[in-house]
Protein backbone atom coordinates (compact mmCIF):
# COMPACT_ATOMS: atom_id res chain seq x y z
CA UNK A 1 0.00 0.00 0.00
CA UNK A 2 2.66 2.69 0.81
CA UNK A 3 4.38 1.39 -1.97
CA UNK A 4 1.69 2.05 -4.26
CA UNK A 5 1.40 5.52 -2.58
CA UNK A 6 5.23 6.53 -3.19
CA UNK A 7 4.67 5.66 -6.48
CA UNK A 8 1.37 7.94 -6.74
CA UNK A 9 3.23 10.88 -4.89
CA UNK A 10 6.31 10.15 -7.54
CA UNK A 11 4.66 10.46 -10.45
CA UNK A 12 2.27 13.45 -9.12
CA UNK A 13 5.66 15.63 -8.44
CA UNK A 14 6.90 14.18 -12.29
CA UNK A 15 3.63 15.38 -13.93
CA UNK A 16 3.77 19.02 -12.06
CA UNK A 17 7.33 19.45 -12.86
CA UNK A 18 6.18 18.74 -16.70
CA UNK A 19 3.22 20.72 -16.24
CA UNK A 20 5.71 23.92 -15.29
CA UNK A 21 8.04 22.60 -17.96
CA UNK A 22 5.34 23.07 -19.88
CA UNK A 23 4.30 26.61 -19.08
CA UNK A 24 7.37 27.80 -18.99
CA UNK A 25 7.97 26.53 -22.49
CA UNK A 26 4.52 28.26 -23.51
CA UNK A 27 5.00 31.55 -21.97
CA UNK A 28 8.64 31.29 -24.09
CA UNK A 29 7.28 30.61 -27.13
CA UNK A 30 4.38 32.88 -26.64
CA UNK A 31 6.90 35.54 -25.83
CA UNK A 32 9.06 34.93 -28.88
CA UNK A 33 5.46 35.05 -30.73
CA UNK A 34 4.36 38.20 -29.00
CA UNK A 35 8.33 39.77 -29.99
CA UNK A 36 8.03 38.61 -33.44
CA UNK A 37 4.40 39.96 -34.00
CA UNK A 38 4.66 43.02 -31.97
CA UNK A 39 9.03 43.82 -31.95
CA UNK A 40 8.14 47.48 -31.23
CA UNK A 41 7.80 49.78 -27.98
CA UNK A 42 8.03 53.32 -27.36
CA UNK A 43 8.66 56.26 -24.77
CA UNK A 44 6.46 59.22 -24.43
CA UNK A 45 7.92 62.85 -24.14
CA UNK A 46 5.52 65.12 -23.48
CA UNK A 47 6.01 68.58 -23.82
CA UNK A 48 4.60 69.53 -20.27
CA UNK A 49 5.57 67.35 -16.98
CA UNK A 50 4.19 66.87 -13.49
CA UNK A 51 0.93 68.51 -12.42
CA UNK A 52 1.99 72.25 -12.69
CA UNK A 53 2.57 71.66 -15.99
CA UNK A 54 6.22 72.39 -16.16
CA UNK A 55 8.01 72.64 -19.08
CA UNK A 56 9.93 69.15 -20.06
CA UNK A 57 12.90 69.97 -21.15
CA UNK A 58 13.42 66.87 -23.09
CA UNK A 59 10.76 68.08 -25.68
CA UNK A 60 12.18 71.19 -26.01
CA UNK A 61 15.48 69.40 -26.89
CA UNK A 62 13.98 66.58 -28.92
CA UNK A 63 11.89 69.46 -30.94
CA UNK A 64 15.36 71.21 -31.63
CA UNK A 65 17.04 68.35 -32.66
CA UNK A 66 13.98 66.87 -35.19
CA UNK A 67 13.89 70.58 -36.76
CA UNK A 68 17.75 70.16 -37.60
CA UNK A 69 18.50 66.75 -37.89
CA UNK A 70 15.16 65.11 -39.04
CA UNK A 71 12.82 67.90 -40.78
CA UNK A 72 14.47 67.59 -44.71
CA UNK A 73 13.11 63.73 -44.56
CA UNK A 74 9.33 64.99 -43.52
CA UNK A 75 7.17 65.87 -45.97
CA UNK A 76 4.55 67.72 -43.69
CA UNK A 77 6.26 70.58 -41.79
CA UNK A 78 5.21 73.39 -39.47
CA UNK A 79 7.07 76.95 -39.08
CA UNK A 80 7.17 78.99 -35.49
CA UNK A 81 8.60 81.71 -34.18
CA UNK A 82 10.74 80.97 -31.33
CA UNK A 83 9.61 82.95 -27.74
CA UNK A 84 11.91 85.65 -28.32
CA UNK A 85 10.57 86.34 -31.75
CA UNK A 86 14.00 84.52 -33.46
CA UNK A 87 14.39 83.66 -36.89
CA UNK A 88 11.35 81.22 -37.97
CA UNK A 89 12.10 77.38 -36.70
CA UNK A 90 11.11 74.85 -39.42
CA UNK A 91 10.07 71.54 -37.46
CA UNK A 92 7.80 68.62 -38.49
CA UNK A 93 4.13 68.64 -38.42
CA UNK A 94 1.65 66.95 -35.66
CA UNK A 95 0.65 63.67 -36.93
CA UNK A 96 3.93 63.12 -39.20
CA UNK A 97 6.83 60.98 -38.18
CA UNK A 98 10.47 60.87 -38.87
CA UNK A 99 12.75 57.77 -38.86
CA UNK A 100 16.61 58.54 -37.48
CA UNK A 101 19.31 56.11 -37.34
CA UNK A 102 21.40 56.24 -34.32
CA UNK A 103 24.34 53.70 -34.15
CA UNK A 104 23.29 51.63 -36.41
CA UNK A 105 19.89 51.31 -34.88
CA UNK A 106 16.69 52.71 -36.33
CA UNK A 107 14.11 54.62 -34.33
CA UNK A 108 11.51 55.69 -35.58
CA UNK A 109 9.66 59.44 -34.34
CA UNK A 110 5.73 60.89 -34.40
CA UNK A 111 4.74 64.50 -33.40
CA UNK A 112 1.54 63.64 -31.67
CA UNK A 113 -1.70 65.80 -30.35
CA UNK A 114 -4.14 64.83 -27.04
CA UNK A 115 -7.57 66.58 -27.74
CA UNK A 116 -8.45 67.56 -24.37
CA UNK A 117 -11.14 65.67 -23.24
CA UNK A 118 -14.74 67.15 -23.30
CA UNK A 119 -15.35 67.03 -19.51
CA UNK A 120 -11.63 68.82 -19.33
CA UNK A 121 -12.25 72.77 -18.21
CA UNK A 122 -9.45 74.30 -19.90
CA UNK A 123 -7.15 77.54 -18.10
CA UNK A 124 -5.05 78.09 -20.89
CA UNK A 125 -3.30 77.09 -24.10
CA UNK A 126 -1.27 74.87 -22.83
CA UNK A 127 -4.23 72.65 -21.55
CA UNK A 128 -5.56 72.71 -25.51
CA UNK A 129 -2.53 71.20 -26.84
CA UNK A 130 -1.08 68.76 -24.96
CA UNK A 131 1.56 67.67 -27.50
CA UNK A 132 4.36 65.05 -27.09
CA UNK A 133 6.59 62.63 -29.41
CA UNK A 134 6.31 59.24 -29.32
CA UNK A 135 9.50 57.59 -30.02
CA UNK A 136 9.31 53.83 -30.87
CA UNK A 137 12.32 51.49 -31.44
CA UNK A 138 12.68 47.65 -31.69
CA UNK A 139 12.65 45.95 -28.25
CA UNK A 140 16.45 45.33 -28.93
CA UNK A 141 17.18 48.69 -29.09
CA UNK A 142 15.66 49.32 -25.54
CA UNK A 143 19.40 49.27 -23.44
CA UNK A 144 20.22 52.03 -26.47
CA UNK A 145 17.51 54.14 -26.60
CA UNK A 146 17.34 54.77 -22.77
CA UNK A 147 21.02 54.69 -21.78
CA UNK A 148 22.65 56.31 -24.64
CA UNK A 149 20.01 58.21 -27.70
CA UNK A 150 17.99 60.33 -25.25
CA UNK A 151 21.27 61.39 -23.75
CA UNK A 152 22.58 62.18 -27.65
CA UNK A 153 19.19 63.68 -28.61
CA UNK A 154 19.15 66.05 -25.13
CA UNK A 155 22.79 67.21 -26.26
CA UNK A 156 22.32 67.79 -29.73
CA UNK A 157 19.04 69.46 -29.27
CA UNK A 158 20.39 71.74 -26.90
CA UNK A 159 23.32 72.71 -29.18
CA UNK A 160 20.69 73.06 -32.59
CA UNK A 161 18.56 75.56 -30.22
CA UNK A 162 21.21 77.90 -28.82
CA UNK A 163 22.18 78.11 -32.72
CA UNK A 164 18.52 78.86 -33.41
CA UNK A 165 18.15 80.93 -30.81
CA UNK A 166 19.39 84.85 -30.80
CA UNK A 167 22.10 85.54 -28.88
CA UNK A 168 22.22 88.29 -26.30
CA UNK A 169 24.10 90.88 -24.74
CA UNK A 170 23.61 91.65 -21.41
CA UNK A 171 24.61 94.42 -19.16
CA UNK A 172 24.94 95.29 -15.00
CA UNK A 173 25.01 98.98 -16.42
CA UNK A 174 22.69 100.76 -13.50
CA UNK A 175 20.93 102.71 -16.23
CA UNK A 176 19.33 100.18 -17.59
CA UNK A 177 18.82 98.38 -14.44
CA UNK A 178 19.00 98.52 -10.55
CA UNK A 179 22.01 99.75 -9.29
CA UNK A 180 24.19 97.50 -11.58
CA UNK A 181 23.36 94.04 -9.09
CA UNK A 182 21.08 91.88 -11.91
CA UNK A 183 21.77 91.88 -16.09
CA UNK A 184 19.22 93.17 -18.38
CA UNK A 185 19.48 92.11 -21.71
CA UNK A 186 18.95 93.15 -25.25
CA UNK A 187 19.59 91.11 -28.49
CA UNK A 188 23.11 90.85 -29.63
CA UNK A 189 23.57 92.23 -33.19
CA UNK A 190 27.25 93.57 -33.78
CA UNK A 191 27.85 92.60 -37.07
CA UNK A 192 31.35 92.27 -36.98
CA UNK A 193 33.57 88.67 -37.63
CA UNK A 194 36.37 87.70 -38.46
CA UNK A 195 36.00 88.16 -42.01
CA UNK A 196 35.42 91.33 -41.58
CA UNK A 197 38.13 92.08 -39.05
CA UNK A 198 40.95 94.15 -39.87
CA UNK A 199 44.31 92.45 -38.92
CA UNK A 200 47.02 90.47 -39.74
CA UNK A 201 46.06 86.88 -41.68
CA UNK A 202 48.40 84.80 -39.61
CA UNK A 203 47.38 86.03 -36.00
CA UNK A 204 43.76 85.72 -36.72
CA UNK A 205 44.22 81.76 -37.84
CA UNK A 206 45.52 81.93 -34.49
CA UNK A 207 42.63 83.19 -32.29
CA UNK A 208 40.77 81.12 -34.54
CA UNK A 209 41.99 78.02 -33.86
CA UNK A 210 42.32 79.00 -30.03
CA UNK A 211 39.04 79.54 -30.15
CA UNK A 212 37.99 76.22 -31.89
CA UNK A 213 40.05 74.23 -29.41
CA UNK A 214 38.54 75.72 -26.56
CA UNK A 215 34.79 75.12 -27.81
CA UNK A 216 36.09 71.48 -28.41
CA UNK A 217 37.72 70.82 -25.48
CA UNK A 218 35.26 69.77 -22.83
CA UNK A 219 37.22 66.65 -22.05
CA UNK A 220 40.42 67.93 -22.20
CA UNK A 221 39.79 70.69 -18.89
CA UNK A 222 38.19 67.71 -17.15
CA UNK A 223 41.28 65.57 -17.85
CA UNK A 224 43.50 68.10 -17.14
CA UNK A 225 41.62 69.47 -14.23
CA UNK A 226 40.75 73.04 -15.00
CA UNK A 227 37.98 74.83 -15.08
CA UNK A 228 36.55 75.54 -18.37
CA UNK A 229 37.31 78.78 -19.39
CA UNK A 230 39.97 80.87 -21.37
CA UNK A 231 40.99 84.08 -20.66
CA UNK A 232 41.92 87.05 -23.26
CA UNK A 233 43.71 89.97 -22.78
CA UNK A 234 42.86 92.62 -25.69
CA UNK A 235 45.58 96.06 -25.67
CA UNK A 236 46.09 98.75 -27.96
CA UNK A 237 45.53 102.19 -28.75
CA UNK A 238 41.87 103.08 -29.16
CA UNK A 239 40.38 102.26 -32.67
CA UNK A 240 42.08 99.66 -33.77
CA UNK A 241 39.60 96.63 -32.97
CA UNK A 242 38.80 95.28 -29.56
CA UNK A 243 35.54 96.06 -29.31
CA UNK A 244 34.87 94.74 -32.86
CA UNK A 245 37.01 91.69 -31.69
CA UNK A 246 35.21 90.92 -28.73
CA UNK A 247 32.13 91.20 -31.11
CA UNK A 248 34.11 88.82 -33.95
CA UNK A 249 34.66 85.97 -31.14
CA UNK A 250 30.98 86.24 -29.65
CA UNK A 251 29.41 85.66 -33.03
CA UNK A 252 31.99 82.59 -34.30
CA UNK A 253 31.79 80.98 -30.57
CA UNK A 254 27.70 81.79 -30.97
CA UNK A 255 27.82 82.69 -27.16
CA UNK A 256 25.85 85.53 -25.03
CA UNK A 257 27.97 88.53 -24.14
CA UNK A 258 28.07 89.69 -20.90
CA UNK A 259 29.56 93.44 -20.47
CA UNK A 260 30.65 93.59 -16.82
CA UNK A 261 30.51 97.02 -16.15
CA UNK A 262 32.67 97.09 -12.66
CA UNK A 263 32.24 100.62 -11.86
CA UNK A 264 28.95 99.62 -10.84
CA UNK A 265 29.66 96.83 -8.69
CA UNK A 266 30.87 98.66 -5.16
CA UNK A 267 31.65 94.67 -3.32
CA UNK A 268 32.82 91.34 -3.85
CA UNK A 269 29.82 90.21 -2.21
CA UNK A 270 27.96 92.24 -5.50
CA UNK A 271 30.47 90.99 -7.81
CA UNK A 272 29.69 87.23 -6.57
CA UNK A 273 25.54 87.14 -6.84
CA UNK A 274 26.28 89.05 -10.27
CA UNK A 275 29.21 86.33 -11.85
CA UNK A 276 26.83 83.36 -10.42
CA UNK A 277 24.26 84.79 -12.64
CA UNK A 278 26.32 84.20 -16.17
CA UNK A 279 25.35 80.87 -18.05
CA UNK A 280 27.38 78.69 -19.63
CA UNK A 281 28.09 79.59 -23.28
CA UNK A 282 29.32 83.21 -22.49
CA UNK A 283 31.77 85.79 -22.99
CA UNK A 284 32.42 87.65 -20.16
CA UNK A 285 33.61 91.05 -21.22
CA UNK A 286 35.14 93.73 -19.16
CA UNK A 287 36.15 96.95 -21.27
CA UNK A 288 38.99 99.54 -20.32
CA UNK A 289 39.68 97.20 -17.08
CA UNK A 290 42.62 100.14 -16.27
CA UNK A 291 39.92 102.23 -15.22
CA UNK A 292 38.27 100.04 -13.18
CA UNK A 293 37.98 101.27 -9.38
CA UNK A 294 41.11 100.59 -7.58
CA UNK A 295 42.57 97.37 -9.24
CA UNK A 296 46.30 99.13 -10.50
CA UNK A 297 48.99 99.15 -8.34
CA UNK A 298 49.10 102.95 -9.11
CA UNK A 299 45.41 103.63 -7.57
CA UNK A 300 46.44 101.39 -4.68
CA UNK A 301 49.30 102.87 -4.01
CA UNK A 302 47.26 106.19 -3.89
CA UNK A 303 45.23 104.42 -1.50
CA UNK A 304 47.43 103.38 0.71
CA UNK A 305 49.08 106.71 0.96
CA UNK A 306 45.41 108.07 2.26
CA UNK A 307 45.14 105.22 4.15
CA UNK A 308 48.14 105.79 6.36
CA UNK A 309 46.79 109.39 6.48
CA UNK A 310 43.44 108.27 8.00
CA UNK A 311 44.96 105.30 9.68
CA UNK A 312 45.16 106.63 12.75
CA UNK A 313 41.35 107.46 13.65
CA UNK A 314 40.25 104.44 12.41
CA UNK A 315 39.67 101.22 14.82
CA UNK A 316 41.22 97.88 13.02
CA UNK A 317 38.25 95.83 13.04
CA UNK A 318 36.28 99.20 11.26
CA UNK A 319 39.10 98.65 8.63
CA UNK A 320 39.24 95.25 8.01
CA UNK A 321 35.72 95.24 7.75
CA UNK A 322 35.76 98.07 5.28
CA UNK A 323 37.94 96.11 3.36
CA UNK A 324 36.11 92.97 3.19
CA UNK A 325 33.18 94.99 2.13
CA UNK A 326 35.13 96.83 -0.87
CA UNK A 327 35.87 95.38 -4.62
CA UNK A 328 39.32 94.15 -4.51
CA UNK A 329 41.78 93.09 -7.11
CA UNK A 330 41.67 89.65 -5.09
CA UNK A 331 38.08 89.34 -5.25
CA UNK A 332 38.12 90.23 -9.04
CA UNK A 333 41.00 86.98 -8.99
CA UNK A 334 38.77 85.12 -7.16
CA UNK A 335 35.97 85.11 -9.29
CA UNK A 336 38.37 84.90 -12.46
CA UNK A 337 40.28 81.61 -11.68
CA UNK A 338 39.30 80.88 -7.71
CA UNK A 339 36.93 78.09 -6.73
CA UNK A 340 33.94 80.78 -8.19
CA UNK A 341 35.02 80.73 -12.01
CA UNK A 342 34.40 77.02 -12.55
CA UNK A 343 30.74 77.46 -11.84
CA UNK A 344 28.52 77.82 -15.26
CA UNK A 345 31.87 76.58 -17.45
CA UNK A 346 31.98 77.40 -21.02
CA UNK A 347 33.26 80.93 -20.55
CA UNK A 348 35.47 83.32 -22.49
CA UNK A 349 36.78 86.47 -20.02
CA UNK A 350 37.93 89.54 -22.16
CA UNK A 351 39.41 92.20 -20.57
CA UNK A 352 40.26 95.54 -22.76
CA UNK A 353 42.77 97.88 -22.29
CA UNK A 354 44.37 100.95 -24.39
CA UNK A 355 47.40 101.03 -21.43
CA UNK A 356 48.47 97.53 -20.94
CA UNK A 357 51.33 99.01 -18.79
CA UNK A 358 49.08 100.20 -16.07
CA UNK A 359 47.48 96.93 -14.99
CA UNK A 360 48.67 95.24 -12.49
CA UNK A 361 50.75 92.48 -13.30
CA UNK A 362 48.68 89.77 -10.92
CA UNK A 363 45.51 90.59 -13.08
CA UNK A 364 47.15 89.41 -16.63
CA UNK A 365 49.43 86.72 -15.68
CA UNK A 366 49.47 84.14 -18.02
CA UNK A 367 47.02 81.50 -16.96
CA UNK A 368 44.32 84.11 -15.79
CA UNK A 369 44.83 86.03 -18.97
CA UNK A 370 45.56 82.70 -21.16
CA UNK A 371 46.28 85.00 -24.50
CA UNK A 372 47.24 88.75 -24.66
CA UNK A 373 46.23 90.02 -28.26
CA UNK A 374 47.64 92.95 -29.21
CA UNK A 375 45.72 95.14 -31.75
CA UNK A 376 47.86 97.24 -33.44
CA UNK A 377 47.68 100.41 -35.86
CA UNK A 378 46.96 99.49 -39.94
CA UNK A 379 49.44 97.36 -41.73
CA UNK A 380 49.19 97.21 -45.12
CA UNK A 381 47.65 93.37 -44.78
CA UNK A 382 44.82 94.52 -42.11
CA UNK A 383 44.39 98.09 -44.74
CA UNK A 384 43.68 95.21 -47.49
CA UNK A 385 40.64 93.36 -45.55
CA UNK A 386 39.40 97.05 -44.98
CA UNK A 387 39.63 97.81 -48.74
CA UNK A 388 38.10 94.59 -49.73
CA UNK A 389 35.26 94.93 -47.36
CA UNK A 390 34.71 98.31 -48.27
CA UNK A 391 35.64 99.12 -51.64
CA UNK A 392 35.25 95.68 -53.27
CA UNK A 393 39.24 95.85 -54.50
CA UNK A 394 41.84 93.58 -53.95
CA UNK A 395 44.14 95.67 -55.70
CA UNK A 396 44.77 99.23 -57.41
CA UNK A 397 47.69 101.09 -58.81
CA UNK A 398 47.51 103.15 -55.21
CA UNK A 399 48.15 100.20 -53.56
CA UNK A 400 52.23 100.68 -53.30
CA UNK A 401 52.00 104.19 -52.38
CA UNK A 402 49.78 103.44 -49.39
CA UNK A 403 51.71 100.08 -48.32
CA UNK A 404 54.35 102.44 -48.19
CA UNK A 405 52.67 105.14 -45.67
CA UNK A 406 50.95 103.10 -43.78
CA UNK A 407 54.91 101.70 -42.78
CA UNK A 408 55.95 105.40 -41.83
CA UNK A 409 52.38 106.36 -40.18
CA UNK A 410 50.68 105.18 -37.21
CA UNK A 411 46.89 105.52 -38.01
CA UNK A 412 44.28 103.29 -36.87
CA UNK A 413 41.74 100.73 -38.60
CA UNK A 414 38.93 102.88 -37.79
CA UNK A 415 40.36 106.31 -39.34
CA UNK A 416 41.51 103.93 -42.11
CA UNK A 417 38.11 102.64 -42.48
CA UNK A 418 36.22 106.07 -42.32
CA UNK A 419 38.26 107.31 -44.93
CA UNK A 420 36.88 103.97 -47.09
CA UNK A 421 33.34 105.07 -46.38
CA UNK A 422 31.19 106.09 -48.97
CA UNK A 423 31.13 109.55 -48.88
CA UNK A 424 28.48 110.47 -51.22
CA UNK A 425 26.70 107.27 -52.38
CA UNK A 426 27.58 103.65 -52.07
CA UNK A 427 29.19 103.97 -55.50
CA UNK A 428 32.09 106.48 -54.98
CA UNK A 429 34.69 106.29 -56.89
CA UNK A 430 37.31 103.75 -55.40
CA UNK A 431 40.55 105.89 -56.50
CA UNK A 432 38.78 108.77 -55.04
CA UNK A 433 38.47 106.96 -51.80
CA UNK A 434 41.91 105.88 -51.82
CA UNK A 435 43.23 109.43 -52.97
CA UNK A 436 41.56 110.43 -49.55
CA UNK A 437 43.18 108.43 -47.28
CA UNK A 438 46.62 109.08 -48.81
CA UNK A 439 45.89 112.54 -48.45
CA UNK A 440 45.13 112.12 -44.53
CA UNK A 441 48.54 109.76 -44.44
CA UNK A 442 50.57 112.39 -46.30
CA UNK A 443 48.85 114.89 -43.60
CA UNK A 444 49.52 113.11 -40.87
CA UNK A 445 53.28 111.95 -41.50
CA UNK A 446 53.92 116.00 -42.03
CA UNK A 447 52.21 116.57 -38.55
CA UNK A 448 54.12 113.45 -36.78
CA UNK A 449 57.29 115.09 -38.46
CA UNK A 450 56.77 119.20 -37.11
CA UNK A 451 55.92 117.27 -33.92
CA UNK A 452 59.00 115.70 -34.00
CA UNK A 453 61.29 118.26 -34.59
CA UNK A 454 59.48 120.70 -32.02
CA UNK A 455 60.37 117.74 -29.44
CA UNK A 456 64.12 118.40 -30.89
CA UNK A 457 63.96 121.81 -30.31
CA UNK A 458 62.65 121.32 -26.65
CA UNK A 459 65.37 118.64 -25.79
CA UNK A 460 67.88 121.25 -27.24
CA UNK A 461 66.46 124.00 -25.26
CA UNK A 462 66.44 122.26 -21.82
CA UNK A 463 69.66 120.39 -22.24
CA UNK A 464 71.41 123.86 -22.98
CA UNK A 465 69.99 125.36 -20.29
N1 LIG B 1 40.72 95.84 -36.81
C1 LIG B 1 39.59 96.35 -37.32
N2 LIG B 1 38.94 95.73 -38.32
C2 LIG B 1 37.82 96.23 -38.84
N3 LIG B 1 37.28 97.36 -38.44
C3 LIG B 1 37.86 98.05 -37.45
C4 LIG B 1 39.06 97.55 -36.84
N4 LIG B 1 39.43 98.43 -35.90
C5 LIG B 1 38.52 99.41 -35.91
N5 LIG B 1 37.57 99.20 -36.83
C6 LIG B 1 36.45 100.07 -37.14
O1 LIG B 1 36.49 101.14 -36.22
C7 LIG B 1 35.39 101.17 -35.34
C8 LIG B 1 35.89 101.31 -33.91
O2 LIG B 1 36.59 100.12 -33.55
P1 LIG B 1 36.47 99.44 -32.11
O3 LIG B 1 35.34 100.02 -31.37
O4 LIG B 1 36.48 97.97 -32.31
O5 LIG B 1 37.84 99.92 -31.49
P2 LIG B 1 38.38 99.74 -30.01
O6 LIG B 1 39.77 99.24 -30.12
O7 LIG B 1 37.42 98.95 -29.23
O8 LIG B 1 38.42 101.24 -29.49
P3 LIG B 1 38.34 101.77 -27.96
O9 LIG B 1 39.66 101.49 -27.32
O10 LIG B 1 38.11 103.22 -28.12
O11 LIG B 1 37.20 101.09 -27.32
C9 LIG B 1 34.65 99.88 -35.57
O12 LIG B 1 33.28 100.06 -35.56
C10 LIG B 1 35.11 99.40 -36.92
O13 LIG B 1 34.25 99.93 -37.89
MG1 LIG C 1 36.22 99.41 -27.57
Amino acid sequence: MNQMMDNLSASAIGGSFLVVLAHTFLTAVFRKAVDIAFPYEHITINQYRGPNMLRNELYIAAEAYLSKACSSRASKLKAELGKEHNRPVVTIDDGEGVSDTFKGAKVWWQARKRSPSATTISYGPQDDERKYYRLRFNKRQRKLVEDEYLEYIRKEGDAARVSNQKRRLFTNNPTSNRRGLTWSHVPFEHPSNFDTLAMDAQRKKDIIDDLIIFRNGKEFYKKIGKAWKRGYLLYGPPGTGKSSMIAAIANFLEYDVYDLELTAIKTNTNLRKIFTEITSKAVIVIEDIDCSIDLTNKRKEKKKEKDDEEKEIMLPEQEEKEENGKLTLSGLLNFIDGLWSACGGERIIIFTTNHLEKLDPALIRRGRMDKHIEMSYCKFEAFKVLAKNYLRVEQHELFGTIQTLLSEVNITPADVAEELMPKRSIEDDVGESLKNLIKVMEDKKKADAEDAAKEKEKLKGESSA
